[in-house]
């Protein structure tokens, strides 16, 4: 049964669909780094919020763990290519808690517009100051939006239903998606001087890092109020702090922070200034959507496969899964064969698919056959990690469909550049289910691939399958299936072997030295 482990605060829902779906389930939320990596090799999954950093030394220390859930958003606290070099999928839950942070910026343009937190203080401290705190109206005011995705959009939604007029920025926004929104799309340099507010929602990446620097707060207006609930280090908080000093800046709000827990920064206490502890998908609401949603991501993943909402792998649907599987079984022994006969220096591999395989996604598929083919390099090579392998590797990997039938109804293919020239392997599924191997470098067999094998080319000549029958008989190795193909009587044949116990290296050398045999490996299949 497969262990799951949640390292941060989550709604208890998350450990119940753990429970109810037959998974093992440890709540150990606020472990320090160190207790964390004695611990997290005991798991299959890790549930996380924010707080859980996975870096390299966890993965590492993280050797039966095949998938990390973030129950939110951003992934920023998870290094990913680590993940995906060491095969762990990494998932989110990009919509579980859109609508609570994007109502979250709404809160704090209000409270930045009719200073609130201020006025709140000053009135519990008794003062009641009516005349210190003159706000603004939000109607008819322009929303400069930076990032229009899932939460940009819900905020511009809310933004026009409070008859602001909402200007946009986002390179990856179409023309149609912005007039269906009801935003104008324009350019970062338009949008600086046009906004009274201006709001955040990208993710923080090399583009967006400082997106607010120093010198683009000074191309805002005169008196902007800003809004940032989606990641700190969009803004150059140095830099705000200045801009609010100066008046330039009449007000900000901060949800996020470049440092976080944010316990002390320059900008605490400055007037104008608001700040929340990361807030923005803290409604019960949101917590549970994503603590329930993240937990049925993974229990399907860890039980039957199916991947959604992964950063690093093609997602596979729970209905797909079952099918796909026996696919990925065949794709995975066809890259096997293929890297184990592969004399090196592999540089190219078209995969295609054909008949009923060409409906399938192709993605698992190709990721499996890069898997079994580079398996034999290194043994923690799954499917997560290959693809990103094979690129790091600067294999060109193409991928085919043929809608057409062929001698089967479902084909998968495996071609390969050698030295040689091309290579092809092929093999269908009988009755849907079982793999076999159906044509090996052009030559038409019919195999099994699975545990020891042996595999011999040689010129077809009479006499040569007992002389390779006494050779295993000598060294007690027992033949379980035999597999003959050849071009045409008298030229090129291949056998394939499959053996109880592996073929000793002695006997390789023996069966090398026959008259005929161009080629001796001994393989094995899992
Ligand atoms: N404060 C909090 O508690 C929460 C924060 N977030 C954060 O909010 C942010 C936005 O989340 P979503 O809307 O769900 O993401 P999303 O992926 O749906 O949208 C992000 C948008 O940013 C745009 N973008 C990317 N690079 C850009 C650039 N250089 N300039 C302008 N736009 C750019 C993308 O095209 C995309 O439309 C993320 O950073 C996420 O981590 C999300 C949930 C809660
Ligand atoms: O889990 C949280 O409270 C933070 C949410 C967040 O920042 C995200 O989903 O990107």
């Amino acid at each position: 049964m497969p262990k799951v482990l949640i390292s941060d605060k989550m709604d208890p829902r998350a450990a119940a669909v753990f429970k109810e779906r037959g998974l093992e389930v440890h709540e150990k939320p606020g472990l320090s780094k160190e207790e964390l990596i004695a611990i997290i090799g005991d798991y299959d999954g890790l549930a996380i919020r924010s707080a859980t950093k996975v870096g390299r030394d966890i993965l590492n220390a993280a050797t039966n763990l095949k998938v990390v859930g973030r129950a939110g958003i951003g992934v920023d606290n998870v290094d990913i290519p680590a993940a995906s070099a060491k095969g762990v999928v990494v998932m989110n839950t990009p919509f579980g808690n859109s609508i609570t942070t994007a109502e979250h910026a709404i809160a704090l343009m209000f409270a930045l517009a009719r200073d609130i937190p201020e006025a709140d203080r000053s009135t519990q401290a008794g003062k009641w100051e009516k005349n210190r705190f003159m706000g603004v109206e939000v109607t008819g005011k322009t929303l400069g939006l930076v990032g229009a995705g899932n939460i940009g959009s819900i905020v511009a939604e809310r933004a026009i239903g409070l008859r602001m007029k909402v200007i946009a920025y986002d390179p990856f926004l179409s023309a149609e998606r912005a007039r269906d929104l009801g935003v104008e799309k324009v350019t970062l340099e338009e949008l600086l001087p046009r906004a009274d507010f201006i709001t955040l929602h990208t993710p923080l990446t090399d583009q967006t890092r400082n997106i607010l620097s120093r010198e683009n707060l000074a191309k805002t207006k005169k008196g902007v109020r800003i809004i940032n609930c989606a990641r700190g280090g969009l803004i150059d908080e140095a830099a705000l702090k200045d801009a609010l000093d100066s008046g330039h800046v009449a007000g900000a709000a901060l949800d996020v922070f470049v440092e976080e827990p944010a316990k002390e920064s320059p900008l605490f206490g400055t007037p104008g200034f608001i700040s929340t502890p990361h807030l923005g998908a803290s409604t019960s609401e949101a917590q549970v959507n994503v603590a329930i949603q993240v937990a049925e991501q993974m229990s399907d993943f860890l039980l039957t496969g199916a991947v959604v909402n992964a950063l690093n792998m093609p997602s596979v649907s729970a209905e797909d899964a079952p099918r796909l599987r026996p696919y990925m079984a065949l794709a995975e022994k066809l890259g096997s064969l293929v890297g184990q006969l592969a004399h090196g220096g592999l540089t190219k591999i078209n995969i295609e698919a054909e008949g009923a395989a060409a409906e399938l996604n192709q993605k698992p598929i190709t990721g499996a056959v890069l898997a079994g083919l580079m398996r034999v390099y290194s043994d923690t090579v799954n499917m997560v990690n290959a693809p990103f392998l094979a690129k790091e590797r600067g294999l060109d990997v193409r991928e085919v469909r043929h809608d057409r039938e062929g001698d089967y109804h479902t084909l998968v293919r495996v071609s390969v550049a050698t030295e040689d020239g091309e290579r092809s392997v092929a093999g269908t599924l009988f009755g849907d289910q079982n793999p076999r191997l159906v044509e090996l470098f052009g030559i038409k067999v019919e195999a099994d691939l699975a545990g020891p094998m042996l595999y011999v080319v040689n010129e077809d000549a009479p006499g040569f399958i007992g002389r390779i029958g006494t050779a295993l008989g000598d060294a007690g190795v027992n033949i379980g299936t035999f597999h003959l193909g050849r071009r045409a009587a008298g030229g090129e044949a291949v056998l394939l072997l499959s053996v109880d116990t592996p073929v000793p290296q002695t006997t390789l050398d023996q069966l090398a030295k026959l008259p005929g045999v161009k080629r001796v490996k001994a393989l094995q299949f899992d």
